[in-house]
């Protein structure tokens, strides 16, 4: 998998797609005029997955992570302006009719979201909402093997006495078990690329890691790509093959889980990952991240996390940077100062991270580490 961003120079990163490339994803821009003015939501974003890849799209809120999905599904108003490219399965999606975008949704991609209600109908069972998703796809299927279908699915996402649950109306469900009703939906016609957003936040903590293990199950089923996009890295880690971090519209680290957590390159995402570096004073422990995300109105010339940032000179005010390969292929940073950071900084972002993720790893059910404290969970196999 590749994950670019248009860099300063207008030069897409992606490399030439293979015959199991499913989902590509190329300067993609999105803006919202509004009475304000124009949102820049999404700044020139792009990646590429192959199938059973998966990819954790990660950042606080309003970094433009939802735009992104929404905007591979074409589900976005009217009103947003969309430019770039997003091909699936070689086809491009955007300006498809709403027929055949409706039949790709369908079939080739599915959507998970935070709120399992948004997906389901209250007025029937869940069985019904499985079978009919089935029916619409496969012509000749009868309303039997459907049925039959359905329960397997329940099943297979880890709902107990699926014969019986079959015919439970979401209201008689719990939240967990909602989310897994919508994954077994979402999966019935085995897509190509599952896009799941926030699918953990509205849970219980005891029932994330059980809905992550429900989604890791329906990628290995399927043999579908995975985007997981979450504001937690705890949930990236142990679940996704690599990461992508954005801010204020843009993927500004994005490498292996592992270039993510051992070794992060972008002031960002030792942000997100608990703690930012004291330049000034080498000595002192690591501080946590300050101030929130810049407005996508008017947003200033130069580095949006420069005023954030305690690594920021001159130049970040001046020049947004661009996203560039740091010394590992395939892990890039758009920080002027990234080789910096990793000279000064590592050990004291080895401890720091080591000691969240470990918390972090917990949470998305993976090992403690024992040798090394910042190694994150490794992926989980075995089923919810
Ligand atoms: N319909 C819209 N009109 C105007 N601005 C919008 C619209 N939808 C989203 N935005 C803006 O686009 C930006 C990106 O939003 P997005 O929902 O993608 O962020 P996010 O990273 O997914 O955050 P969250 O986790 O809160 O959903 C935000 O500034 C948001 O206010």
């Amino acid at each position: 998998m590749t994950v670019s961003g248009r860099s300063a120079d207008g030069r897409a990163e992606l490399a030439l797609p293979t015959e199991d490339t499913v989902l590509e994803v190329d300067d993609l821009r999105v803006e919202f005029p509004t009475e304000d003015g124009v949102v820049r939501a999404v700044r020139g974003v792009g990646y590429r997955l192959e199938r059973g890849e998966s990819l954790g799209i990660v950042g606080e809120s309003g970094s433009g992570k939802s735009v992104t999905a929404l905007a591979v599904m074409g589900l976005l108003p009217k009103t947003a302006r969309v430019a770039g490219s997003v091909r699936f399965q070689g086809t491009e999606l955007l300006g498809l009719g709403d027929s055949a975008l409706s039949d790709i949704r369908g079939s080739g991609i599915a959507m998970i979201f935070q709120d399992p209600m948004t997906s389901l109908n209250p007025v029937y069972s869940v069985g019904h909402q499985i079978e009919e998703g089935l029916l619409r796809h496969n012509a000749g299927l009868s309303r039997k093997a459907a049925r039959d279908r359905a329960v397997d699915l329940l099943g297979i996402v880890g709902i107990p006495h699926p014969a019986r649950r079959v015919d439970d109306y979401p209201h008689e469900l719990s939240g967990g078990m909602r989310q897994r009703v919508v994954i077994a939906i979402g999966m019935a016609n085995d897509p190509a690329v599952i896009i799941a957003d926030e699918p953990t936040t509205a849970l219980d903590v005891t029932v994330q890691a059980q809905i992550l293990d429900a989604l890791e199950t329906a990628r290995d089923e399927t043999g579908a790509a995975l985007v997981l996009i979450t504001h937690d890295l705890g949930v990236v880690a142990g679940h996704t093959d690599r990461v992508a971090v954005m801010y204020a519209g843009r993927v500004v680290e994005t490498g292996s889980v592992e270039d993510i957590f051992y070794t992060p390159r972008m002031p960002y995402t030792l942000g997100l990952l608990g703690s930012l570096p004291r330049m000034d004073r080498a000595e002192e422990r690591l501080t946590p991240i300050t101030g929130s995300p810049p407005s996508l109105l008017n947003l200033p010339p130069g580095c949006p996390f420069a005023p954030r940032c305690p690594m920021r000179e001159d130049v970040c005010d001046r020049d947004e940077p661009a996203l560039r390969t740091t010394a590992h292929a395939g892990h890039r940073s758009a920080c002027h100062f990234a080789d910096r950071l990793v000279d000064t900084a590592a050990d004291e972002v080895f401890e720091v991270t080591g000691a969240d993720t470990e918390a972090l790893a917990r949470l998305a059910g993976g090992d403690a580490p024992e040798d090394s404290p910042a190694r994150p969970a490794g992926p989980r196999k075995d089923p919810a």
